[in-house]
Order: C-alpha cells, then sequence, then structure tokens
C-alpha cells in the first residue's frame, strides 16, 4: 500500500497493493488495521455507492457541518471521476484552495477526503460507479453544498454544461453559505 501526501493538508491518495493473476485481481480495498498503521486512525461507519449514468454529471460540491461533519474515503469501481477537493476551513493558510485527481476503475486508488473539506465530482465516462466510506451518518439537517461553478474558488472543470441535480442547480456560492454559518463559528 502506498500513500502520497497531496497539496491539501490532510488529503490523501491511497494505492493499496493489488494482486493480478490470470483471473484478474484482488486487492484488500479497506482493511482497518493497515489502514490505521499507515496514519489513517479513522472509525468509517458507512458506505455509499452511486451511480452516475452519463458523462459530465457533476455531484456536489457537498460536505455536512458540526458534528455530522464527515471524513471520506473515495474510489472508483466503473468509470472514471474528476474528484475535487475544497478547503473551505476560514482559518486554514489554505482556505478556498482546491485540488483535483482523477480516480478510475483499474487504478484502485482512492482519495481521502478529511473533515473540513467540501467534494465533489464531475463523470469523465458513462455508466461511472462511486463508492466512499464516511465516519459519520448522513444527516440532511447538517449538508450544505457549494454552487459547482462558484467564481471564487475557480475550479477547472473538465466540461461547461453539467448534468445536475434540482439540489446542486440551486446551491449557493461560498460566501453564502459561510455567511449562513456565521453564528457558528467552527462548526467546519
Ligand atoms: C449522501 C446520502 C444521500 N442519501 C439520499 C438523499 C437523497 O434522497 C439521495 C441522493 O442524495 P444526493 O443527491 O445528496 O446524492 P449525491 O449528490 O451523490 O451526494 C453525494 O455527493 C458526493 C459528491 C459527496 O461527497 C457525498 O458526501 C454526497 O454528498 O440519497 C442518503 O440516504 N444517504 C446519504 O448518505
Amino acid at each position: 500500500m502506498e500513500i502520497k501526501e497531496l497539496e491539501l493538508e490532510g488529503v490523501k491518495l491511497i494505492k493499496p497493493t493489488v494482486f493480478q493473476d490470470n483471473r484478474g485481481f484482488f486487492t484488500e480495498s479497506y482493511q482497518r488495521d493497515a489502514w490505521l498503521d499507515a496514519g489513517i486512525t479513522i472509525d468509517f461507519i458507512q458506505d455509499n455507492h452511486s451511480l452516475s449514468c452519463e458523462t459530465g454529471v457533476i455531484r456536489g460540491l457537498h460536505f455536512q457541518v458540526g458534528e455530522a461533519a464527515q471524513t471520506k474515503l473515495v474510489r472508483v469501481i466503473a468509470g472514471a471521476i474528476f474528484d475535487v477537493v475544497v478547503d473551505i476551513r476560514k482559518e486554514s493558510p489554505t482556505f478556498k484552495k482546491w485540488i483535483s485527481v482523477v480516480l478510475k476503475a483499474g487504478d484502485h486508488n482512492q482519495l481521502l477526503v478529511p473533515k473540513g473539506f467540501a467534494h465533489g465530482f464531475c463523470t469523465l465516462q458513462p455508466n461511472t460507479e462511486v463508492l466512499y466510506k464516511v465516519d459519520q451518518l448522513y444527516n440532511r439537517d447538517k449538508e450544505r453544498g457549494i454552487y459547482w461553478a462558484d467564481p471564487s474558488l475557480n475550479i477547472t472543470w473538465p466540461l461547461e454544461n453539467p448534468v445536475l441535480s434540482g439540489k446542486d442547480e440551486q446551491l449557493p456560492i461560498l460566501e453564502d453559505v459561510l455567511s449562513e454559518l456565521h453564528e457558528r463559528e467552527g462548526i467546519l
């Protein structure tokens, strides 16, 4: 297993060991003790799985606030995504900075998204399936989102007219999300 620290503190790319043979491959896509030994001391309690049928679907940018904030461990088992992580911690030296990673089926890479970051992705192929583990349960009241094309973030998505959910179409820009959370300093 290899772990690469990416440019935003705490965001890691994890490459598990993969055993190839004449039948295909085998990999331990998650093994609690090995991941703990590698410094990923997170108690994952929920697994999520999404299918996006078309190329050019954007899901995001999403996060949960307060006690419901989630660490996510993201991987792709069919298709490919342009995966984006944005630092939304106001006190962080990298506040509003984002990074992207292409995750695709067959490369087995996983992206660790810490609490305090918004997450979203764009599908690069049809029928893309994303699996991710989270360390807090889904909480509809605590979920928030940022509009994918927020000009203050300047994310260079690989397309201009994505397929979005009705919810994601209506998301506010980061500045408005932060004003809404103003009363709750430190919530991220
Ligand atoms: C995320 C989530 C959604 N749902 C439900 C709510 C809704 O009816 C349906 C679809 O939800 P959404 O439209 O929010 O799904 P989606 O847009 O795929 O949301 C996901 O996007 C990516 C980028 C993330 O980072 C995730 O944390 C999550 O926010 O599934 C759950 O029951 N549990 C969950 O954990």
